[in-house]
């Protein structure tokens, strides 16, 4: 089976700072993993390079099966689905959702004369009601509310087909509500073996959906831990990645971690 991510001995140096630190990591075809770590870890330069949009200083990273370096990036990256700030920038306020959605067949941002097929909207309907947004179809772009339109970019992603999806942060600045709901959409995508291979990029485990399968946790550059979620996700491997006593709870495949109480703390420490 081909690895949609490897690799090896990867690192990304600016500036004589050291963003990535010989990072080795695979992702398999059918897999999804979460990128934990605190800030300025690396998750976004590491993104980066899983979304071919930067080459790493040294080390090979092989996307897809291509090696960065060596192939023709654009038709690369036409492969990955990465959801980002900037296109939502780029939508236009008074575009529908529908046609938010429907224009990224076409690679575009804005319907102009472009002709859809039938399959196109069949898919875009689809990937609309599959991320539970049927109800905002026929709103403009610009009254979304910010959870909204994370799930319309996460859409616009899909009706690519892409072999990969890259999600940094997507539930930065919602409120518990939008959280929730949009936990509740990736959970769904997951579950979903026909979906694409997910990787999504966060600094909290309570941001983590029910159906993810691995976990890769970030510290200064250099991976602390990688692996099947529930061996790999305990208090000790968050406690070295946060820097800070963390304890880990899990129910209904959810998770939520805080700091040690101080009682704890000083029995952790003399055990
Ligand atoms: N061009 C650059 N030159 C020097 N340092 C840089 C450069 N770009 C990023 N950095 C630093 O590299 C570190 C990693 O940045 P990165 O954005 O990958 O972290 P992150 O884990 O995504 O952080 P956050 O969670 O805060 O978004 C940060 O300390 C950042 O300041």
């Amino acid at each position: 089976m081909t690895s949609a991510i490897k690799l090896t001995d990867v690192s990304v140096i600016r500036s004589e700072s050291v963003l990535l630190d010989r990072v080795d990591w695979k992702v398999r075809e059918g897999e999804r993993w979460i990128v934990l770590g605190p800030n300025g870890a690396g998750k976004t330069t590491l993104m980066q390079i899983a979304s071919a949009t930067t080459f790493p200083s040294s080390g090979e990273a092989k996307i897809l099966g291509q090696v960065l370096g060596t192939v023709d990036l654009f038709e690369l990256r036409t492969r990955i689905g990465h959801t980002s700030l900037t296109v939502a920038d780029r939508l236009p306020p008074a575009e529908s959702v529908r046609d938010a959605v429907l224009s990224a067949a076409h690679g575009v941002t804005g319907r102009w004369r472009e002709q859809y097929d039938e399959m196109d909207t069949a898919q875009a309907d689809q990937i609309i009601g599959e991320l539970g947004i049927a109800h905002l179809a026929g709103r403009t772009f610009g009254t979304l509310s910010e959870g909204e339109r994370k799930r319309v970019l996460i859409a616009r992603a899909l009706m690519t087909d892409p072999e990969m999806i890259v999600l940094d942060e997507p539930a930065a600045g919602l409120d518990l509500g939008a959280r929730e709901d949009l936990v509740a959409s990736l959970a769904n995508l997951a579950s979903d073996d026909a979906a694409p291979v997910l990787v999504l990029v966060t600094h909290h485990v309570e941001e983590i959906p029910p159906g993810f399968t691995h976990v890769l946790m970030l510290r200064q550059g250099a991976v602390v831990a990688e692996g099947p979620i529930p061996s790999t996700l305990t208090a000790a491997n968050l406690t070295r990645t946060f820097g800070t006593d963390l304890e880990l709870t899990v129910a209904d495949g959810r998770y939520s971690a805080r700091r040690v109480r101080y009682g704890r703390r000083a029995a952790r420490r003399e055990e």
